[in-house]
């Protein structure tokens, strides 16, 4: 049946051959000279990106690797961090590398640990209509703790007052504030400025918004930090497409030469190339949702996307790119960061401080735990949350799974930012596939094809053939 006959959605009607434009597979010569370029322009000349009829989309090595060796350091394409998260650790909106300080990364979440204890925060745990598909973490400093600080002593950490021993091994970048609002801090101007040219500039609530799209952007973020924060990075999809859209208008000679539609589905081709599928047709049952109870559960979904898009109309509509802002399209991008998410993590500096601590000589470490303990205590366990997210990587997400891969997402030492490190795991030759796995591969035959029905395909792999039972 054709989906826009039954959606609440108008302009799945209006724009349906529009729509069926921008869903539909790229053409083949299309997607290659992308992947062609994308690859050079990375120089990430170890990869090539193959069709195939048998899988779509798949990553070949272009070179041998070693086990062990880097394979790809995959750019974000659109990513944010999860909203609990953000409590926990403060990272650069646009690059999600930790900025500010060791004492400034524990001061602020302490800070917020404290806000926590003393406020209902059980609501913003609560994740309403469905959590499905929904990566949002829990965060450690909305746990309970009873080891609190006195506010000042944080306030002093936080404003650079009060310093902790052996930090300045430990450097961050500074804070670079948004020209616009509060919410969102960078690592450099640089990023600040491509977070702006990027994504950011239509999703700001800084004073310089217009009041009423002010309020209208706050309804729609409280309505996704209440739901699936899953909202939020599709929203930034829709912003990376409007504002590449209005750069195409800009250019005089794309300004009179190209219709309207044509600019949008050039300004969509970054998006165009993910693998994508309706999020309330594609996304898991959730365990305590009964199989007779599926439908119903699939059309809660639906609507609450519905509820979100209307929200993200609210605020940031574009006429000449109305069919971007369907159901429709929106269902397709929430599932395409579904399926296609390797996770956002970026490991936290203050988990390095503290083993440095621990790990200094006897004398020198007694000395500094009598300032550092403290803290410590108050973080409690997870005293060094990572920064979590979810993220489309646009190379990473042509990797095909295998249940005995030859690469693995993995991050180094120095891999500081939210860029997806893919690390070879054996030796691999020129022109072999390169694989990763998208569950937990350490599982029996039977486990590991209930999990992969969740992408939609059953896995023939070469340990599968051997392990299916005859
Ligand atoms: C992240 S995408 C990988 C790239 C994909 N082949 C494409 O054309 O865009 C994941 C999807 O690729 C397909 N896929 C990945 N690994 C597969 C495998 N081992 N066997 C069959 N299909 C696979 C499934 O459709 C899966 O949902």
């Amino acid at each position: 049946m054709d989906p826009s006959s039954t959606s609440p959605c108008e302009l799945d009607r209006e724009f349906a051959p529009q729509i069926a434009q921008l869903l539909a597979a790229p053409p083949l010569q299309s997607a290659q000279e992308y992947y062609d370029r994308l690859i050079q322009s990375g120089k990430h000349d170890g990869i090539r990106v193959n069709f195939s009829s048998k899988h779509g989309k798949g990553v070949c090595a272009n070179k041998e690797f070693a086990e062990g060796d880097l394979i790809l350091k995959d750019r974000i394409l659109v990513g944010a961090q999860h909203s609990l998260n953000k409590i926990d650790c403060t990272v650069c909106s646009y690059c999600f590398r930790f900025v500010g300080s060791i004492e400034f990364q524990i001061g602020r979440r302490l800070y917020w640990q404290s806000i926590g204890s003393n406020s209902d925060c059980t609501n913003r745990r609560h994740y309403h209509g469905s959590d499905a598909g929904s990566s949002a973490s829990s965060s450690g400093a909305t746990k309970e703790n009873s080891n609190t600080l006195p506010e000042e002593a944080l306030r002093s950490l936080i404003n650079g007052n009060l310093s902790l021993p052996f930090t300045d091994h430990f450097g961050l970048p500074r804070v670079v504030a948004c020209r616009g609002c509060e919410e969102e801090r960078y690592c450099s101007q640089s990023c600040a400025d491509s977070d702006w040219e990027t994504y950011h500039s239509l999703l700001c609530t800084g004073s310089k918004t217009d009041p009423s799209r002010r309020s209208a952007i706050h309804k729609f973020v409280e309505h996704a930090n209440g739901t699936n924060d899953i909202f939020l990075v599709a929203a930034k999809a829709i912003t990376l497409t409007v504002l590449r859209y209005n750069k195409l208008k800009r250019q005089p000679q794309k300004n009179t030469d190209e219709s309207n539609f044509s600019l949008l589905m050039e300004a969509w081709k970054p998006l165009s190339m993910g693998f994508k599928k309706r999020w309330w047709d594609s996304v898991a049952l959730p365990d305590d949702v009964d199989f007779c109870d599926e439908d119903s559960f699939r059309q809660q979904i639906r609507d609450l996307a519905y509820t979100s898009l209307q929200l993200l109309k609210d605020a940031i509509f574009e006429s000449e790119c109305a069919p971007l802002f369907s159901l429709e399209v929106y269902g397709h991008i929430i599932g395409m960061f579904e399926l296609n998410n390797l996770g956002l993590v970026v490991a936290s500096p203050v988990e390095d401080y503290f083993i440095h601590i621990d790990d200094l000589p006897d004398d020198e470490k007694e000395e500094a735990e009598k300032v550092t303990r403290p803290f410590l205590d108050a973080l409690g366990e997870d005293y060094a949350v990572p920064c979590e997210g979810t993220a489309f990587f646009p190379l990473q997400s042509c990797m095909n799974h295998s249940c005995c891969p030859n690469a693995k997402a993995y991050k180094r030492d120095e891999d500081t930012d939210g860029d997806a490190v893919i690390i070879a795991l054996k030796p691999i030759s020129k022109d072999d596939e390169i694989t990763i796995s998208y569950i937990d591969e350490d599982v029996p035959y039977e486990e590991r094809q209930a999990q992969l029905a969740d992408y939609g395909f059953i896995c023939t792999c070469p340990r599968c053939q051997e392990e299916k039972p005859n």
